[in-house]
C-alpha cells in the first residue's frame, strides 16, 4: 500500500490563521455577501485572472483583461489575449471539477494552456527548471518520475482529505505541485488555479476570491518561500505563508461586501452600484448612468461623500476639476 505524506508539521501559527480564516467564512457564508452581489464577483474573477496571469508576466492591463473577458476587441500580443481567453474558460469551470481527480486536472491544463503550449493537457517528458533570467533557480524531479510523484500527491490527497483540513491540504498540495513541475509550462497557474478548486470544493464561495492577487502583492515573498521550503524540506513556511495571504485577502473582500457599507448614504450606495471596479468613469457618464440633470447635487450628494469615504478616487488627485479627471471605484 502506498502511504507517501507529504513533509510538513502543523504549528501554532498555522492553527491561529485556520481559527482567524474560519471565522470570516462564518461571515461571508452566513452573510451572503458574494451571491448577491455579482458585480463584486465577476471583478474578483477579473482579478484572479489578470493577477495569476501577471506573475508570469503577462503585460494586459486589468482593463484590458476585462474587455477580453467580455469579448471586446483588445490591441495586445496574440499569446498574452489567448492567455486570458484560456484562464477565463478554466476559471468558469471550477465548481464542475473534481480536484481530487488527477485527469481533471491533466485536462484542465490543457484548457489553460490551448494553442499555447506543445504539451498541453499531458505532463512533461522533457527537464524543467524555474529561471531567474538566466539563472536556474530550481531544477524540478527528472521528467521520468513526475507521473509517479504526482499519483502519490493524488492519492495522498484521497486519503487524508477527510483528516486534513482543506486549508492546510490546498496549501501543501500547491507547494509539492510547484516542486514536482509536472507540465512543461503553466505550472504557476495551474498550481493557484488548483488551489483555488480546492478551497472551492470546500466553500464555493472561494472560486471569487481572489487569492492570486495576494500572492501577486506578495510575489517576491512568494518565490522566495518556496525556495526557503526547498532548502527546509517541508512546506511549513508555505503554509503560513499561504494562510496568512488568505486571511488577508478574506478580511478585504468583507470589507467590500459589509464594512464599507455601513454608514454610507442612499446616494453614495447607488454611486457604487452603478460602477465597476477599477474601470475610469467621467463624471457625465456616471450621472447618465445615475440618471442624473445637476451636476451640483451629482457632486454634493454623490461623487465628494464618496471620495471623502475613500471609496472612489480620482485618476487626477491634484487637479479635481481637471478636464481629463476620471473616478474609480476602489
Ligand atoms: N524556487 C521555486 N521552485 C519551484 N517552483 C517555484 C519556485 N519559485 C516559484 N515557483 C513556482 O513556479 C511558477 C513559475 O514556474 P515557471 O517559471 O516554470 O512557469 P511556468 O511553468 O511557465 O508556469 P506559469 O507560466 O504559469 O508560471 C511560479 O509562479 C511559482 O508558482
Amino acid at each position: 500500500m502506498n502511504t507517501y505524506t507529504p513533509p510538513f508539521k502543523l504549528t501554532n501559527t498555522m492553527l491561529d490563521l485556520v481559527a482567524s480564516i474560519s471565522e470570516k467564512v462564518g461571515r461571508i457564508t452566513t452573510g451572503k455577501n458574494l451571491e448577491s452581489k455579482p458585480h463584486l464577483r465577476k471583478n474578483n474573477r477579473v482579478k484572479s485572472i489578470y493577477s495569476s496571469l501577471k506573475i508570469e508576466a503577462n503585460s494586459l492591463t486589468i482593463g484590458q483583461v476585462r474587455d477580453v473577458i467580455d469579448g471586446k476587441l483588445v490591441l495586445g500580443e496574440q499569446k498574452e489575449i489567448q492567455e486570458v481567453k484560456n484562464a477565463y474558460e478554466a476559471y468558469e469551470k471550477i465548481n464542475e471539477i473534481d480536484p481530487y481527480d488527477i485527469e481533471e486536472l491533466k485536462h484542465m491544463h490543457g484548457i489553460m494552456t490551448k494553442y499555447l503550449v506543445d504539451e498541453s493537457g499531458c505532463f512533461r517528458h522533457g527537464e524543467e527548471g524555474v529561471f531567474n533570467g538566466e539563472e536556474c533557480i530550481f531544477m524540478a524531479p527528472p521528467a521520468r518520475f513526475v507521473p509517479h510523484l504526482m499519483e502519490e500527491l493524488f492519492e495522498w490527497m484521497e486519503r487524508e482529505k477527510e483528516e486534513v483540513h482543506p486549508l492546510i491540504l490546498s496549501c501543501v498540495f500547491h507547494y509539492e505541485f510547484v516542486f514536482i513541475h509536472p507540465f512543461a509550462d503553466g505550472n504557476g497557474r495551474m498550481a493557484r488555479l488548483w488551489h483555488t478548486c480546492l478551497l472551492a470544493n470546500w466553500k464555493p464561495f472561494f472560486q471569487y476570491i481572489p487569492i492570486e492577487s495576494q500572492i501577486e502583492r506578495f510575489q517576491e515573498e512568494y518565490y522566495n518561500v518556496i525556495a526557503q521550503c526547498h532548502v527546509n524540506g517541508d512546506s511549513n513556511l508555505f503554509i503560513e505563508f499561504m494562510l496568512c495571504q488568505i486571511d488577508q485577502i478574506l478580511q478585504e473582500v468583507l470589507l467590500q461586501s459589509e464594512g464599507q457599507r455601513e454608514g454610507i448614504s442612499e446616494y453614495v450606495k447607488r454611486l457604487l452600484d452603478v460602477m465597476e471596479y477599477e474601470v475610469p468613469y467621467t463624471a457625465v457618464t456616471l450621472m447618465e448612468l445615475l440618471g442624473l440633470k445637476s451636476k451640483e447635487s451629482f457632486r454634493k450628494n454623490y461623487l465628494n461623500p464618496a471620495i471623502e469615504l475613500q471609496l472612489i478616487r480620482m485618476t487626477v488627485p491634484d487637479k479635481p476639476r481637471s478636464r481629463n479627471q476620471r473616478y474609480v471605484k476602489r
